[in-house]
């Protein structure tokens, strides 16, 4: 699909450009045969008005020749032929078609577009965009000043209906009146599909009367009939709309009373805890206090090795216990670059799941592939880096997996232990520690957030993130429950690292107590 990353939209850009160069060999051929027919046409012309003495005219043998060649060969060759022959155009369709094929592009369908708009949707939902900012390409406050408006009214019109059938009415209605007001600044005339007002009109009466504006809902279907007398579905609704609205005149009281106090905004209580505060860490609503930070410091390490000495990591410490921690400039620009430009043909949708069930989910969008050390030996630097930084053995670790997450791409709280480490691990244990490389700047979004820790660590090109998911005993820390947030702004490429248990016992020895019963609380919040 196109929907979960920036790297196949591209592939749709580049299918958009060769249509572009086939159609312009296609146009520059027609234009030439136009151009024939014309100059055929004013030769046809001239001579007709020289005939004037039919006699004479045929009286010279190449006059009556050139006719008669004329009419049996001329108009054939270079009128009938060109004209009406399809060659042109089959010939067109055939290398467009081969074309397609041996570039293995899929058009985008139906699924792609409501997924941008689900996409969309969530960026407004989490980063709480106003919808008139979002329809004129304005993502940020800093940006409120360059105002190039970018959606046009027909896609405003699109993305409001298709959030009016997910029964997102507010946020539907709201893109659907600046639909309208787009229509009346411009309509332009290159996008499709061309909308009308009362095609606006059809989808925010019913919008509103699902929010509860009857009025509104019942003024807007009556506009509908003023621009179409004969609309069948206004006609009904009138009907409808009228008997609700006589049916509240007659049973609300006829005291004058205070409109209705705005419900003040409280927690979701559908949502889960970890879910609302994901959205709070993801927005900057929620950090670490002081004194959680208090203890927190940045170092120079050589972790023993001693090249390292010569050019130290420099250590970020986010989280004391769990471990989290941000090592920077690890990558130079250039290996971040180059693993992304190995995996960007290769990756696919990610599923989410035990291995062997997997699917598809809103939960992450994202692409993924898998980066295998035997099969790239150019990564062998980067994994020992790996195991100098992080003091573990790679011997049981997985291959690095690349991630691509495009217009809104997300990966919502999530342990990146799994419930069952013997059935899709075997020897190796459970996941140990995660290190999540972030390959390049995300303008705007995607932070790594920690719920239960009120962190939300930004993306910086070439640095490590690292943190323990299980305890000292081995038992899951279910503190480490993390996400990343929507893409905003931009894409993001990460690489992920999952060192195991196996194989690290003098690396990480056990503690001396069970950890088993720390923070069972959160395993389901
Ligand atoms: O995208 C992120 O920042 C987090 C990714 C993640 O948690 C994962 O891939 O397991
Ligand atoms: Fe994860």
């Amino acid at each position: 699909d196109y929907y979960s990353a920036i790297s196949e939209v591209e592939r749709l850009l580049d299918m958009e450009a060769f249509l572009v160069e086939r159609l312009e060999d296609y146009l520059e051929k027609a234009q030439q045969n136009q151009e024939n027919i014309k100059r055929f046409l004013l030769h046809v012309e001239q001579l007709q008005s020289q005939r004037g003495d039919i006699e004479a005219f045929f009286g010279n043998p190449l006059n009556a020749f050139t006719t008669i060649r004329r009419l049996v060969h001329d108009w054939k060759h270079s009128v009938f032929e060109p004209v009406f022959d399809t060659n042109n155009l089959e010939s067109y369709k055939q290398s467009v078609s081969a074309g397609l094929e041996k570039a293995e592009v899929q058009e985008p369908t139906k699924e792609d577009l409501l997924g941008s708009v689900r996409g969309l949707w969530r960026l407004q939902e989490m980063y709480k965009l106003p919808t008139k900012q979002l329809a004129a390409g304005v993502l940020s406050p800093a940006e409120r000043h360059q105002m190039n408006a970018s959606l046009s009214a027909s896609d405003c019109y699109e993305i409001g209906r298709h959030l009016c059938q997910m029964a997102e009415y507010s946020y539907g209605s709201e893109w659907l009146l600046e639909a309208s007001s787009r229509l009346n600044r411009d309509p332009s005339p290159f996008v499709f599909p061309k909308i009308t007002k009362v095609q606006i009109l059809e989808q925010l009466s019913p919008a509103f009367n699902q929010l509860g504006n009857k009025k509104l809902a019942h003024k807007l279907n009556n506009e509908i009939l003023d621009a179409e007398p004969g609309h069948e579905e206004a006609l009904k609704n009138k009907i409808v709309y009228e008997a609700l609205l006589a049916r509240e005149r007659s049973n609300s009281p006829r005291v004058t009373v205070d409109p209705p106090q705005e419900p003040a905004l409280e927690p979701d209580p559908e949502l889960k805890v970890s879910q609302e505060l994901y959205q709070r860490v993801c927005r900057g609503e929620l950090r670490q206090s002081p004194r959680e930070q208090r203890d927190l410091r940045c170092w120079l390490s050589h972790q023993d090795v001693p090249y390292q000495r010569l050019s130290p990591f420099k250590v970020e410490q986010l989280n004391v216990d769990p471990y989290v921690a941000y090592f920077h400039d690890v990558l130079s620009d250039m290996e971040s670059e180059l693993i992304i430009e190995h995996g960007k043909g290769q990756v696919k949708r990610s599923e989410i799941g035990q291995s062997g069930n997997s699917t598809a989910s809103d939960i992450r969008t994202s692409q993924n592939t898998w980066l295998w050390y035997e099969n790239n030996p150019w990564l062998a630097d980067i994994r020992q880096r790996l195991e100098h930084i992080t003091g573990l053995t790679t011997a049981s670790a997985e291959p690095l997996q690349l991630v691509n997450y495009g217009i809104g791409g997300q990966y919502e709280p999530h342990f990146d232990f799994m419930d069952e480490p013997e059935k899709n691990f075997g020897w190796k244990g459970n996941r140990l520690l995660t290190a999540l490389f972030y390959l390049n700047d995300v303008p705007l979004g995607g932070a790594t957030a920690f719920p239960f820790l009120h962190l939300a660590v930004p993306p910086v090109k070439g640095s490590l993130l690292v943190w323990y998911n299980l305890h000292r005993s081995l038992h899951k820390d279910f503190r480490t429950k993390h996400a990343g947030c929507p893409v905003l702004k931009g894409s993001k490429w990460i690489c992920n690292e999952w060192f195991h248990e196996a194989a690290q016992e003098f690396r990480r020895p056990c503690g001396l107590t069970s950890d088993a019963e720390k923070f069972l609380e959160l395993e389901n919040m």
